[in-house]
Parts: C-alpha cells; sequence; structure tokens
C-alpha cells in the first residue's frame, strides 16, 4: 500500500487582527484551500495543523511597534522553521494604521528574516468597494481619507495616498505599480517590480480595481517569498496554489447549538447598523464608555445573570464619534466585553458573534481560544469558526465594517 507524503501548508498568513484573520481564512477557504486559523503565536515546535493555508491572528495592529514586529517575527520564524515556503503579511483593507507603524515596520522586519528585498503592498478588495487607483485607497465611491475610517478610534485614516502613508512607516523606498501595467497581465507587473527592484523599491503600492486585477498580481508575485496585502490578494494568490479547491470536496463539521450572545465593541459605521438593528430584537445591554473596569464587569455579570443563557442577547459599547469614551476607555470596554464572553459561556452560551478585530482579540483570549475550524460564511468575509477545544463554541468574529444590517440577527438565528 503506497502513502501519500503529508505536505505541510504551503502559505503561512500572520493577520494583525483577529477578524482580519478569520477574513483571510474565509478568503484562502473560498480559494478552496484547506485552511487552519490559530489565534495568538504557537508553541515553536508546535507543527502547523494538516492543512494547504495556515493563518495566525494576532493582536498587533494597534500594540506598540516593538511587540507588534516581534509578534510577527516569531511566526515568520514559525513558519519557516516548518518549511512553509511562502509568507503572507496581512493588514486591514482600509489600511489601518498610524505614523507609527504598524504596518510598514512588520513588513520590513518579516522581509529581512525572510531575506527578500521586496514586496508588493495592496489593500484592494473589491467585494468589500476597497479599491487602490493611482496609489489612492478608496471605500466605495470615497476616498479612505471621507469614508468613516477618518473616525477610527484607534487609527483613524485621514490620508489616502498608500505611498505617502506608508512612506512615513519605513525608511525604504516606497513605490507604484499602476493600474495600466497591472491590466497588461502577471508577465508585466514581474517585468515592473523587478525595474523598480534595479532602482532600489523595497514596497510596492499596487493599484487594483477588480479581482482580475488581483488574479495578475498574484501571477506577477509568485516568485516573491513575501507578499502582503487584505483578503482580496490573498485569494488571488491562493487560487494559484496547488492545492486550491480541495475544500469543495470537504465536509465540514455542523456547528454548535445552544444559546447565544452577541459582543460588540466596534465602532465602524456598518456596525453601528447591526446593533441598532439588532437592538429591536434582542434584550441589550449598554456598556457606559466612562464606567470603572469593576463597576463594568459586575454590571454586565448581573444583566447576564437575568438574561442570558434563553434567547439570544446582545451585550455592546459600539457608539457613534460623539459618544464614545477617550483611548483609555477602549481598553477598558475590550476588557468587560471579554468577562461577559467569560461569563456567558459559564451559563450555558455557546454560539458567540464578536463585532471589531480589538475586540475579537480580547474575547478570544479571555476564552482562552487557541484555534478553530473556520466553515461557511454568514456574509462576505465573516466567517462561523469552530473552536477544537472544550466546550465547542461556535465563533463569529466580524470585521468592523463587513456583513449586512440583519447580521447579528440572522446569525443567531442561523444556528438554532
Ligand atoms: N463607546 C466607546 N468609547 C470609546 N472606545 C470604544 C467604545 N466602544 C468601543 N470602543 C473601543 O474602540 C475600539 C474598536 O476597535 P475594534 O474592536 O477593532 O472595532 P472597529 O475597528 O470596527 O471599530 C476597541 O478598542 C473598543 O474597545
Ligand atoms: O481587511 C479587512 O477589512 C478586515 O479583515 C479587517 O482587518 C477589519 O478590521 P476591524 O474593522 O478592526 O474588524
Amino acid at each position: 500500500m503506497t502513502v501519500a507524503p503529508q505536505r505541510g501548508p504551503l502559505l503561512g498568513c500572520v493577520a494583525d487582527d483577529y477578524t482580519g484573520g478569520t477574513d483571510v481564512a474565509a478568503a484562502l477557504r473560498r480559494a478552496g484551500l484547506r485552511t487552519a486559523l490559530l489565534f495568538g503565536r504557537p508553541e515553536a515546535d508546535t507543527p502547523p495543523p494538516e492543512c494547504d493555508a495556515v493563518v495566525v491572528a494576532l493582536k498587533t495592529r494597534t500594540a506598540p511597534v516593538a511587540e507588534a514586529v516581534s509578534a510577527s517575527l516569531a511566526v515568520r520564524e514559525w513558519l519557516a522553521g516548518h518549511g512553509v515556503p511562502r509568507v503572507y503579511v496581512k493588514y486591514c483593507s482600509t489600511f489601518d494604521s498610524t505614523d507609527e507603524g504598524n504596518i510598514g515596520p512588520i513588513v520590513d522586519a518579516v522581509l529581512d528574516a525572510a531575506g527578500t528585498v521586496q514586496t508588493v503592498v495592496c489593500p484592494a478588495a473589491p467585494e468589500h468597494g476597497r479599491t487602490v487607483y493611482q496609489g489612492h485607497l478608496f471605500v466605495g465611491d470615497r476616498l479612505l481619507s471621507q469614508s468613516p475610517m477618518r473616525h477610527h478610534p484607534l487609527t483613524p485614516m485621514t490620508d489616502p495616498d498608500l505611498v505617502a502613508v506608508l512612506s512615513r512607516q519605513t525608511p525604504h523606498p516606497v513605490g507604484l505599480l499602476p493600474l495600466r501595467t497591472v491590466r497588461r497581465g502577471g508577465a508585466a507587473v514581474r517585468a515592473a517590480l523587478d525595474e523598480l527592484g534595479r532602482r532600489g523599491v523595497r514596497h510596492v503600492v499596487a493599484d487594483a480595481t477588480c479581482d482580475e486585477d488581483l488574479t495578475a498580481l498574484a501571477a506577477g508575485t509568485a516568485h516573491l517569498p513575501v507578499v502582503t496585502g487584505a483578503a482580496g490578494l490573498a485569494r488571488a494568490v491562493g487560487h494559484l496554489l496547488p492545492g486550491a479547491g480541495a475544500v469543495e470536496r470537504e465536509e465540514t463539521p455542523p456547528l454548535s447549538r445552544g444559546p447565544g450572545i452577541v459582543l460588540s465593541g466596534s465602532c465602524s459605521a456598518a456596525t453601528l447598523g447591526q446593533v441598532e438593528h439588532a437592538r429591536k430584537v434582542f434584550p441589550s445591554y449598554r456598556l457606559a464608555p466612562d464606567g470603572a473596569p469593576d463597576e463594568l464587569a459586575a454590571g454586565v455579570r448581573a444583566w447576564l445573570d437575568a438574561h442570558a443563557g434563553r434567547g439570544p442577547v446582545m451585550v455592546y459599547s459600539s457608539a457613534a464619534p460623539g459618544e464614545r469614551g477617550d483611548a483609555r476607555a477602549g481598553e477598558v470596554l475590550e476588557q468587560a466585553l471579554a468577562e461577559a464572553a467569560r461569563h456567558a459561556v459559564g451559563l450555558g452560551v455557546r454560539r458567540i458573534v464578536v463585532a471589531g478585530g480589538e475586540t475579537s482579540g480580547a474575547v478570544v483570549r479571555g476564552l482562552g481560544i487557541g484555534s478553530v475550524i473556520v466553515t461557511g460564511e454568514a456574509d462576505r468575509g465573516v466567517p462561523w469558526c469552530l473552536t477544537t477545544g472544550e466546550p465547542r463554541l461556535a465563533l463569529l468574529l466580524k470585521s468592523g465594517n463587513f456583513g449586512r444590517d440583519d447580521l447579528f440577527v440572522r446569525a443567531m438565528e442561523e444556528t438554532e
């Protein structure tokens, strides 16, 4: 009898937040790859799960630069140590970052560690309305700087020019690969990258306004050991990998049933609509942005004791710009939502929807979840995940700006 040789993942992805991790894992799964999603950096000697692509979600988007770099490097080293040949650095499709980083410093460190000198930078995700043209990032028909992202509580994005934004985050040259070159296909992309490389350009911001552009970019960057972008380019890269298509033939396990909760700390425009919609349907509890940590935790526990475990419930701190607390409030609210999650699970809750990347990081860490199986998407970029440890939980980690208005209500119904 011949035994098929075990093949490790061909692509390793390091995502800078937890919803970014679920988004990119969903994209790779849609490319037909068996995809594993891990939260937090794995132990050096833990081998990757058997899969075609492995995603490691970190909470580095707003961490201090040195911490973000060292966590990302540890993942790169883990991937290289286990023979994973290519790395995809996943950041937000709205390029969430500040002048200090963390996109530039993370990408620079990963390039150095991989011993390579050039990469492509493309946050385009056309299915979510994120497109890049002349190096400028658009959200729908608005420049990034005119979109609600200009009011983000942690990473307000006020400059849509990605070459300029990234140039403030790296000491290395940043250049542009214009759409007219991308439209000439993979070979032209490759030739242009080589020419930019000869001129010392390390970070190549690439235009892309549709999936075909991302396909050309994936083809023209297939020689690069490190590629960076959001889920859009990741899917195109995934489609070109050997294993693509396998997942269509795989059965995914059923989701856990049982009582559900929505935990929302995202202040993004889409989430605010979803919270408003769900508030009319579920019993809901609002966390005050100026509450003291102990009082917030005690208040939410008492409310959950009275309401959780029967029908779906929601706990939220999401608020429009004028109604929010300061940056310190964000940290406190994340912890209050993590405490709500722990308490709810103790009360028997088994289905958890979390809105917001930072918030998801706090909740997943609070619950001590290390890895999940990625299953079908409730909305584009928002897959249901099943925890691998006990108790088995169905988790839906939602990126702030993703999902239709009724997502929370539908998500609670879907697994009832
Ligand atoms: N009412 C509020 N006042 C101030 N900060 C808040 C409030 N509600 C949530 N936050 C914080 O804002 C941040 C939102 O980030 P995140 O969870 O990534 O979602 P999104 O990026 O979609 O807004 C979190 O740190 C969260 O705790
Ligand atoms: O790329 C994207 O837009 C998402 O995957 C993402 O990272 C969103 O982050 P949050 O809005 O903080 O959830």
